[in-house]
């Protein structure tokens, strides 16, 4: 199920980051916990009532050497594109600006949802003072303060509310995977290889709220069904902000929403980047299974230690991703091309997985006889019972007498106990801790 994504639009100094902030920490579960991932202001995971979404700051793409008009224009041109709701912030304490109308031009176009903000409403009277912006034509304005945090609340009640309601008429049954990685990697080399290989094509499903084409094919020797995630074609239109750094991670980050399975492709000849590492750590928090496939294999010198030398660099390089199998590719070359899908198949089960609870308890009985709970401030962990409350990712819930005595070492030894008895390869898996009363 894809996130519905929030987009922050306004001209310069409005207050959207201000505001980005105010909704990721009033809204207390940002669900980032790599880091790396969240210090780039542009996008967050959050969630309001308990929908997900996903926020991007417009402001936050670095369009550079673009005149002030260009910017405002290319940023809400990428809410437009990117976004399932679209926040406009104007400033209370001015009237409407010609800049103002000048991205509301811009956003008549499109037939997405549109909440105006009225931001810098720090008092009573500057709330009221908000009905100039009626003639904006995007409704009721909302007053909102980002330095004082007021109206946040109801503004998110309002952006959550104009949600996208899921068509589960078409609930799809196939396993959605997507090809993730730098320019150039091999990406759609990759790509036309698989679908090229004696596999029939369904269809090809226009996005509904994007322009990116997913394949939809039926694997004939895995018997199974599979939805290729369009990453690539999107840069080929040619607008001006494409080809920025942030906004092809934005693209990156659409289709990983969108998967099942991530392949995240590195380039053998270049090793592990920065990018790289940012969009394998949203796809490790966003719960999505993950595959490192690096690709363009062929043009390596080998011998004895180059395939471990290279696993040692991305173990070392993508920490928390211990769990994911790793591929040497060659598309052009057509090296183990076959393996793709059938592990993509594999990690899709593994991500799907369901543990009796007997079965879990008879693991935290020998877990617990392996290594003792611990004991912090004279006081010891105790673990009651252990129950799988989710799949896609597996998610364990476990009963214990006081939260804060499960620490990461003792939560990430159940982990590991977990992977040693089932097959969790290629998933993410997660533990919450709960008080029993
Ligand atoms: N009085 C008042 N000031 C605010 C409020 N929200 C933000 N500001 C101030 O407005 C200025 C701009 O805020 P930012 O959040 O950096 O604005 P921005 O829109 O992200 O700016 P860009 O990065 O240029 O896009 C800062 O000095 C904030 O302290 C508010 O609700 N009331
Ligand atoms: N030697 C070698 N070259 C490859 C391999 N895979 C792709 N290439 C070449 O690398 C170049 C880029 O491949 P693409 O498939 O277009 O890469 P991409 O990741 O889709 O690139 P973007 O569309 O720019 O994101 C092409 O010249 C390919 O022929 C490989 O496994 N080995």
């Amino acid at each position: 199920m894809a996130v519905p994504v929030v987009a922050l639009v306004g001209r310069p100094n409005i207050g959207k980051s201000t505001i980005f902030n105010r909704i990721i920490n009033e809204r207390l579960s940002i669900v980032e916990d790599t880091p790396g991932v969240t210090r780039d202001r542009i996008y967050a995971r959050a969630s309001w009532l308990g929908k997900e979404f996903r926020l991007i700051d417009t402001g936050g793409i670095d369009m550079s050497g673009e005149p002030m008009t260009v910017q405002i224009k290319n940023q809400a041109e990428i809410a437009i594109d990117e976004a399932d709701v679209i926040v406009f912030i104007v400033n209370g304490q001015n009237s409407v600006t010609k800049e103002d109308e000048d991205v509301a031009k811009i956003l008549y176009r499109t037939k997405k949802p549109v909440i105006l903000a009225v931001n810098k409403a720090d008092n009573p009277e500057q709330r009221e003072n908000i009905y100039d912006f009626y003639t904006l034509g995007f409704g009721d304005p909302n007053p909102i303060s980002g330095a004082q945090g007021t109206g946040i609340g109801d503004l998110l009640d309002e952006i959550v509310k104009a949600f996208p309601v899921e068509d589960t008429s078409e609930e799809d049954e196939t396993i959605k995977f997507s090809f993730i990685g730098r320019p150039n990697v091999g990406k759609s080399s990759l790509v036309n290889a698989i679908l090229g290989d004696e596999r029939v094509i369904v269809s090809n499903m226009e996005g509904t709220t994007r322009d990116a084409i997913d394949t939809k094919y039926h694997d004939d020797k895995l018997d199974k069904d599979f939805t290729m995630i369009d990453t690539a074609g999107i840069r080929k239109r040619g607008k001006v902000y494409e080809n920025t750094e942030k906004y092809s991670v934005l693209r990156a980050l659409s289709a990983i929403d969108k998967s099942d399975v991530v392949c995240v492709v590195l380039n053998a000849e270049e090793g592990i980047r920065e990018q790289d590492k940012r969009v394998a750590g949203y796809a490790h928090n966003a719960g999505k299974g993950v595959i490192i496939v690096v690709n363009k294999w062929d043009t390596l010198k080998k011998d004895n230690h180059t395939m471990k030398d290279f696993e040692n660099q991305i173990r070392d390089g993508f920490q928390y991703l211990a769990y994911a199998p790793i591929l040497f590719t060659s598309a052009v070359k057509g090296q183990r091309l076959d393996q793709i899908p059938e592990l993509v198949s594999r990690v899709y089960d593994n991500r799907d997985r369901r543990i009796q609870s007997a079965v879990l308890n008879d693991l935290l009985l020998r877990a617990t006889s392996i290594a003792p709970t611990p004991v912090v401030n004279g006081k010891r962990l105790r673990i009651y019972y252990m129950t799988q409350v989710a799949v896609q990712p597996p998610t364990f819930v476990v009963f214990v007498n006081d939260n804060e005595l499960l620490h990461f070492s003792y939560e990430r030894f159940l982990k590991n106990q977990l992977r040693d008895t089932f097959d969790f390869e290629g998933t993410p898996i997660k533990i919450l801790p709960r008080k029993r009363k």
